[in-house]
């Protein structure tokens, strides 16, 4: 069904393989003539040279068999979309203070040292737990709750207030053309579900969107784009022979970049290996990715998102603590909030470091990546009762 073309293009040069499938319902998100696949060469360019040490593999154009499924392909594209309180059903933050507040409960410290625990036990972390219960407390002494429902009342107040200034949207009609996303994380955390899932927002929008698969480490990954771009018309940069595993991954991305750049695209979504925050050969070629990039354009990467499995708990504090050093993270998407009992950890996150946390997973599901909202997040962990 797919062709794929392996291309041997003047040597040395790199050969990146590059595949643009009209979308069958959409093709006019995508112009035809932003398809790549037919006339992409990568002209020897001492910049590519520089960061391209992968042989030029034969040309070879075969037929290919069907794609392995990928989680994100796998999505119901147009699955009603659940409502952020279903989604965050299973969250032992929801549980843990319906069950506090269910009884109508005293107005007393004992009251709040149950709330502390539930902060605690979600995640939310000391420093927000303890911040936001002192300021419950401090009221509480002064008489300013009538009764528990106004207690709770405040409580989401403070909840929200902790999120509000985080809760910044992704903005990438900046005049960067393209707005370059670097991804980066830990393994696992949903870095190539999230890109697959951004991608079909962006082109939803109507954006000219194209992904770079420089997670050449794992084979799964680039094969987990590749199929999402045949299938949704995004033009996908990979290594060009087979897996593609192996290749350097800031060459992939500088080629990517260098497409996106002569095909008007608007934006690029790089991926990257997922690497543990305490490896520190790993973290550098993070910042080598964002020095061969710059090369391009000094202002790219524009956005580097970091994306955090939301039932890592307060592990997450140090991975962003270490990817931020390494890379300068920009913006936060936290996943699998959805059956996890640990979300508090969105707030722990907005406390620490007080960087945007643009989109939130609360499910495999296209439609389960959402802009990040505080006020239906917090009603969605609060008692169903007491939600506004
Ligand atoms: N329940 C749930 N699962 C998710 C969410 N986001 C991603 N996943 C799942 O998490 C698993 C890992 O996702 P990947 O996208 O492969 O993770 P990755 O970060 O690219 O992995 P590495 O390349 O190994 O670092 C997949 O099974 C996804 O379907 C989410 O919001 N909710």
């Amino acid at each position: 069904m797919f062709s794929f073309f392996r291309k041997k293009p003047a040597p040395p040069a790199t050969v990146h393989e590059v595949q643009q499938q009209p979308p069958a319902s959409e093709t006019d998100a995508v112009p035809a003539d932003a398809g790549i696949a037919a006339d992409v060469s990568f002209a020897a360019d001492p910049a590519v040279l520089q960061h391209a040490p992968e042989p030029a593999p034969e040309t070879e154009s075969f037929e290919s068999a069907p794609a392995p499924v990928a989680p994100v392909d796998a999505a119901p594209v147009d699955a009603a979309p659940r409502s952020w309180r279903d989604r965050l059903r299973n969250s032992g933050f929801a549980r843990g203070l319906g069950a506090v507040f269910v009884r109508n409960p005293k107005l007393d410290d004992d009251l709040l040292d149950e709330i502390e625990t539930c902060l605690l036990s979600a995640d939310v972390g000391v420093a927000a737990s303890t911040a936001v219960v002192a300021g419950l407390r401090t009221r509480m002494h002064k008489r300013q709750f009538a009764d528990a429902g106004a207690l709770l009342a405040t409580l989401r107040a403070e909840l929200i207030a902790l999120l509000e200034p985080v809760a910044l949207p992704l903005n990438i009609e900046t005049g960067a053309k393209p707005f370059v996303v670097l991804t980066v994380g830990v393994n696992g955390v949903g870095k190539t579900t999230t890109i697959g899932k951004l991608a079909r927002r962006y082109l939803d929008e109507r954006k000219q969107v194209m992904l770079a698969a420089g997670d050449t480490f794992r084979a799964a990954a680039v094969e987990q784009l590749r199929t999402w771009g045949e299938r949704n018309g995004v033009a996908v940069v990979a290594q060009g022979a087979g897996t593609g595993l192996g290749a350097d991954p800031a060459s992939v991305i500088f080629d990517a970049l260098q497409s996106a750049k002569a095909r008007a695209v608007d934006l690029l979504i790089a991926d990257t290996a997922g690497r543990l925050h305490t490896q520190s050969g790993l973290m550098d070629e993070l910042g080598k990715i964002k020095r061969v990039l710059a090369k391009l354009d000094p202002t790219a990467p524009h956005e580097v998102l970091q994306v955090i499995d939301g039932t890592t708990g307060q592990n997450a504090i140090s991975q962003v603590r270490q990817f931020q050093k390494a890379a300068g993270v920009t913006g936060l998407v936290v996943t699998k909030l959805d059956g996890s009992a640990k979300g508090g950890v969105v707030f722990a996150l907005a406390r620490e470091f007080g960087l945007p946390i643009r989109f939130i997973g609360l499910g495999e599901s296209l439609h389960d990546l959402r802009a990040f909202d505080p006020y239906a997040f917090v009603d969605a962990l609060l008692p169903e009762s007491f939600a506004r």
